[in-house]
């Protein structure tokens, strides 16, 4: 083990009461809203297809014109009350949203910058409004924030020089003023989404990203941090040089979810994916015939499969420039949410179930509970849901989560195996089955392994 001042400063889950709600929340809407969300995508009549937050370099843009959409920004259909209600309603319970992006552009008046919401047409300060309308229905409100700031000058990809150095410390005493700004003004706020930080200038200085961790930890005890901030003494990410994860969760799954085999070692620390509706694209595009948009039902499965592994599923939405949600969305949180209303027992405080992943779909577990939650997206053509289970597990009554009365037969069919029979009919929505099973049990060992 190498000695760190910079690394992981401790290991295992975080049990304290903050940790245990941001895990139990497990359904979370990401937000990407900022003068990207004006041009949305298209310039001077051109649509670029790249993610439409990195327009200005795609369409390569002068800091000076874009940095002018400021003065666009006046978001006439905005209004945080039925955002808010609109995420109530899709079953998140936790929202993160872009304070700044790469732009630089900030949603509250940061006294350490004018490129803010106070010298917008708004003016007002937005990010208030937005955390005031979700916390009121009862969502918890988490901040994204990125290093990288293409509009401050003292930013810095790389260390090459003394002048170098020297503006990337006072970037760096910038951006932690921000950060404290923002841990002090918004005392609901419950944890920091650190992005832009893979470039060589903050990976050479480790030391800061642990003094920002500590710092707002201090200024919001509980708070709550994302692997993605951290660096260690000798510039490692996420994980420090000991292989420890550094934050309080993974934040390593961005587009891509964690598979249920190979990396079924997750399970054993706290992470987040976060996960876009078109194939890439986490601020509002004007054109979503550009990619293939996922649509609810694999959104669904994507959040399903987060809880069985022990992870949050954070699902972005990127506003329009005048502060309307696209109608794709409103669908996805429409549908989305349908189904949550009636089965979100299995996602909310919910777990790695600790069996074997099946084809037909997916286990979740409630702490504690001894009720096993299968929730199924492929129903086979014969019916029979095949489930291997732990030495020592024993599968009692099973039914379908909403007719409690209607038995579904379990039936032991070898060793630690078993069949349910599910009644074979159309289904157009996943359907959840919830077993009663004992542990610790010894399993009458009526069955005879073969001798090869
Ligand atoms: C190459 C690359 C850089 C930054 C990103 C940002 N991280 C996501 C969470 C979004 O904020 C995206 O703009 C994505 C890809």
């Amino acid at each position: 083990r190498l000695e760190l001042k910079y690394g992981a400063q401790y290991t295992g889950k975080r049990t304290d009461a903050a940790m245990n709600k941001w895990r139990s929340n497990r359904f979370g809407q990401f937000i990407h809203w900022g003068l990207y969300a004006i041009p949305g995508g298209v310039w001077n009549g051109k649509t670029y297809n790249y993610a439409a937050e990195f327009l200005k370099s795609s369409a390569h843009i002068s800091t000076a014109t874009w940095d002018s959409l400021m003065y666009k920004f006046n978001p006439k259909k905005f209004n945080a009350k039925e955002w808010a209600k609109m995420a109530k309603k899709m079953g998140v319970k936790y929202m993160t949203i872009t304070t700044k992006h790469h732009e630089g552009f900030c949603l509250w008046p940061s006294r350490y910058t004018d490129f803010n919401i106070s010298n917008t047409p708004y003016k007002k300060d937005i990010l208030k409004e937005i955390v005031d309308a979700y916390n009121a229905e009862g969502i918890d409100v988490n901040f994204y924030y990125s290093v990288l700031d293409w509009h401050n000058p003292d930013w810095r990809y790389d260390i090459k020089s003394k002048e170098d150095s020297i503006a990337f410390r006072r970037y760096l005493d910038f951006a932690e003023n921000q950060l404290k700004e923002l841990a002090t003004n918004y005392p609901t706020v419950k944890a920091f989404w650190f992005d832009g930080t893979w470039d060589a200038s903050v990976k050479k200085n480790g030391w800061w990203t642990l003094e920002v961790e500590k710092m707002l930890k201090s200024v919001r005890p509980g708070v709550i941090i994302n692997s993605r901030l951290r660096a260690d003494d000798y510039g490692s990410r996420h994980k420090d040089s000991n292989g420890e994860l550094m934050g309080d969760y993974e934040s390593g799954y961005e587009r891509r979810l964690p598979d249920p085999v190979k990396d079924i070692k997750v399970t054993s620390w706290d992470w987040e994916a976060c996960m876009t509706i078109p194939e890439n694209q986490w601020g509002y595009h004007q054109d979503w015939s550009i990619s293939h948009v996922k649509s609810p039902l694999e959104l669904l499965e994507m959040l399903v499969h987060a809880t069985s592994m022990g992870g949050n599923f954070l699902l972005n939405f990127g506003p329009k420039g005048d502060g309307s949600i696209r109608s794709e969305e409103q669908n996805i949180a429409k549908t989305i949410g349908d189904w949550m209303a009636v089965n979100g027992q299995v996602i909310y405080n919910c777990d790695y179930a600790g069996l074997k992943k099946q084809d037909w779909g997916y286990f979740t577990r409630e702490k504690g509970s001894n009720q096993l939650n299968m929730v199924i997206f492929n129903v086979p053509v014969s019916g029979l849901l095949h489930v291997d289970v732990p030495k020592g597990m024993i599968l009692k009554k099973a039914h379908f989560l909403t007719t409690p009365g209607q038995q579904i037969k379990v039936e032991e069919i070898a060793k630690n195996q078993y069949l349910l029979h599910m009644p074979i009919k159309l289904y157009t929505s996943p359907q959840v089955i919830v077993v009663e099973c004992d542990n610790g049990k010894e399993n009458a060992n009526k069955y005879q392994d073969a001798k090869t």
